[in-house]
This record gives C-alpha cells, structure tokens and sequence, in this order.
C-alpha cells in the first residue's frame, strides 16, 4: 500500500482525539492541543479520554509543526472559539492547505452571545465554519466532517459513518483515503451547506428529545418531537440558503437520531437535565460538558424572529431553557399547535 500522506487535527478534545485515533488506523497523525501541560502529559501517559492513544498519534503544542508537516487538517473546537483558533493559526497556513472542519456549531460577528436577547439577531450575523475558514485564512479547498459520530462510541472502538461534505472533488478523495476503515464508512455530498446546518441544527432536537425524558415522557411524543423537529430543521435550511436533501441522509436523519436518542450525548444529557427540573445556572454551574445546542439554540431562536419562520419547537425549547417557562406549558403549545399536513417540505 502507497504511504499515505500525515495528517493533522487542531483540538485535543473528545470528538478530536476520537478522530486521532480513526485516523491513525490509515496514517500517521499529528494532534495539536493548546495546552502545553496536556502535550507533555500525553507524551508520557498515552491516555486520553480513557483509551490509549494510538502509537501512530502525536501531539504537539506546536502549530507550525503541524502546518509544515500536513496538508490536510481536521480543526475540531467549539464553536464559539473557532474564529479565534484561525485567527491564531492563519499565519502558517497557505493556498496548498486543506481544511475539514468536525465543528458542529455557528460562528456569530458584532455581538455577544449574552447581548442577543437585548439587541436581536440578523442573517448577515450568523455564519458556517467554512465561511469562517474563508474569511480568516487563505485556504480555499475547505470542508466539513459530519454525520452520526458520537465521540464516546468512536473511542470505545464502535463502528459508524462520516459524511465528507465539499464542492471539492480533491478534499472528497483525500478525506476518503484517510478516513475510511472498518470502524469508519465514509459518505460524501457536494451540499457543504445542508450537511454543514444538519450537523449544528439537530443539536437543538437533541437537548429537546433529552428535555422530555427528563420530564418523563415517553417514546411517541420522542419520535413526535424528532420528527417535527426535522421538518423545523429543514425549514431552517431553506430558509439559510440549502435543501432538504442533506437532512434526509447520513448527516441529518442519522445524526439526529444517535444525538437525540443516547446519554452518550452531551446535548441529550443536558436537556434530561434540564427536563428532570434543574435550570440553566444549575446545570452550567456543575457541568464543564460542551452542549453546542445551548449555544446553537440562543441563536436560532433569534434568527427565525429576525426572518420571520415559523419554528415553534425552537420557540418552545428557548422559553424552556432560557426563560424557566414550564415543560407541561411547552407540551401543552406544541400538542395543540396547528400543524396540518403531515410532511410539508417535498
Ligand atoms: N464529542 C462529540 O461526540 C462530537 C463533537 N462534535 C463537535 O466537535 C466540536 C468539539 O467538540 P469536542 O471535541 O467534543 O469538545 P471538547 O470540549 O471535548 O474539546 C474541545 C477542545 O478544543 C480545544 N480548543 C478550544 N479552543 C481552542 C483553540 N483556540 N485552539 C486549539 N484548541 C482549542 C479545547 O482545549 C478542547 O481540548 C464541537 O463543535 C462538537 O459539536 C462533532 C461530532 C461529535
Ligand atoms: O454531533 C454529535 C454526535 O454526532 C454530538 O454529540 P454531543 O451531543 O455529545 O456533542
């Protein structure tokens, strides 16, 4: 077999460490964590997340290393830090570099996450990873790493499915070629976009669907809530400039389902938390969990208000966990809400 060219994540975090690993099954990979303390403890201990590391994975505190050495990179950080994270790197990459982004979250400019409620939300405020790769670096060839990849199931060795979404033949076969193995099926789509807004959108369905049996609630209103939650979805797809086709694959239906079904999900798990009766502060204060949905929800809550959709499970969902509005009244609003036809986006 052809050696295979290294390749690089920026991140050290569950889902980057679980792809470190994924990746090293083909080729060498370099994993570049911020914190020096975590570089020097890893090189020593090769334990992260419980599993070992693969012999294959090193990780530097380098970012220069990191650029030189690979092509094809993999950053994988909150959202909410991921402009800042290319802001810093941008200096070291060039035209020649590919960059695949795992982030499921948005990017939002000129204002604060906590000053939405008080000032509104509009679209020319709200962008992809992609978009922020573009604006912030010179790279051209981007793309996205999504589908149902519930990062505590790819450390414990199980198998699953990637989507590779770019309009960039090149970043399809490359990713394929280091991606795929028998743990990992690796799909792929030109649809940046739809499988880019799936992958943040279904983390909102997910903190509801944990809402609910927090509450105690059972499997129908679940799939209801799944369900209608798909279709909210895909409106807000349309709404942002993509089709329904992305959120009926691997990167919308097949991530909704494992992210909105398994206490492997941080969202899940917030929201059950959130449901069994403790508030946001409550949560927050003994939680370090990254739950991209809170984040993701503040957001798109303001967005429909700005462009005027109709989202009434966002609506509900941001009362609920923003403003203590009870779950027995959200379930009450959205049993009786007047949905007619039954599937409204073909
Ligand atoms: N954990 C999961 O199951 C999955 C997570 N994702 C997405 O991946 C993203 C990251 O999630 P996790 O790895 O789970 O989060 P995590 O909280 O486990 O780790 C995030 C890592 O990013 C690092 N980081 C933050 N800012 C940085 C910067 N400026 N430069 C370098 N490193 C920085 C942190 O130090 C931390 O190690 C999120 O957007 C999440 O939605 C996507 C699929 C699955
Ligand atoms: O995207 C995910 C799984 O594919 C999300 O998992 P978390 O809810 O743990 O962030």
């Amino acid at each position: 077999m052809p050696q295979m060219e290294p390749v690089g994540i920026i991140g050290a975090g569950s889902f980057g460490t679980a792809m470190a690993n994924l990746l090293a099954l083909n080729t060498d990979v370099l994993m570049y964590s911020r914190n020096a303390d975590l570089v020097q403890e890893l090189s020593t201990d090769r334990f992260h997340f419980g599993v070992e590391l693969h012999p294959r994975v090193q990780v530097v505190n380098d970012f220069a290393e990191v650029a030189k050495t690979c092509q094809l990179i993999f950053p994988i950080v909150p959202s909410d830090n991921f402009r800042s994270m290319m802001q810093s790197i941008s200096a070291h990459l060039q035209p020649s570099h590919l960059l695949i982004h795992g982030t499921k979250g948005f990017d939002i400019t000129g204002i604060n996450l906590e000053d939405i409620p008080k000032n509104g939300l509009n679209r020319r405020q709200v962008h992809t990873m992609t978009d922020v790769i573009r604006a912030e670096s010179v790279v051209v060839r981007v793309g996205a790493l999504t589908g149902p990849n519930l990062a505590r199931e790819l450390l414990d060795g199980q198998p699953s499915a990637s989507v590779i979404a770019s309009k960039f033949d090149e970043v399809i076969k490359r990713c394929h070629a280091v991606l795929s193995s028998q743990q990992l099926h690796v799909f792929h789509t030109h649809d940046l976009l739809g499988a880019e807004l799936a992958g943040v959108l279904k983390n909102v369905i997910a903190l509801g669907s944990g809402i609910l049996k927090g509450y105690g609630l059972g499997k129908n209103i679940q799939s209801m809530l799944i369900t209608r939650g798909l279709h909210e979805m895909i409106h807000f797809g349309r709404a942002l400039g993509s089709d329904a086709r992305a959120f009926l694959g691997t990167a919308g239906i097949g991530d909704l389902i494992a992210t909105a079904t398994s206490q492997k999900s941080r969202n899940y798990m917030f929201g059950y938390r959130i449901g069994s009766g403790e508030n946001l502060s409550e949560v927050r204060a003994t939680s370090q969990e990254l739950a991209e949905g809170v984040r993701t929800l503040m957001i798109t809550r303001h967005l429909a208000k700005s462009m005027r959709l109709r989202a009434p499970i966002t609506e509900m969902l941001y009362r609920i966990v923003f403003e203590d509005f009870p779950v027995k009244e959200a379930m009450d609003y959205l049993i009786t809400y007047p949905y007619e036809v039954d599937v409204d986006f073909l």
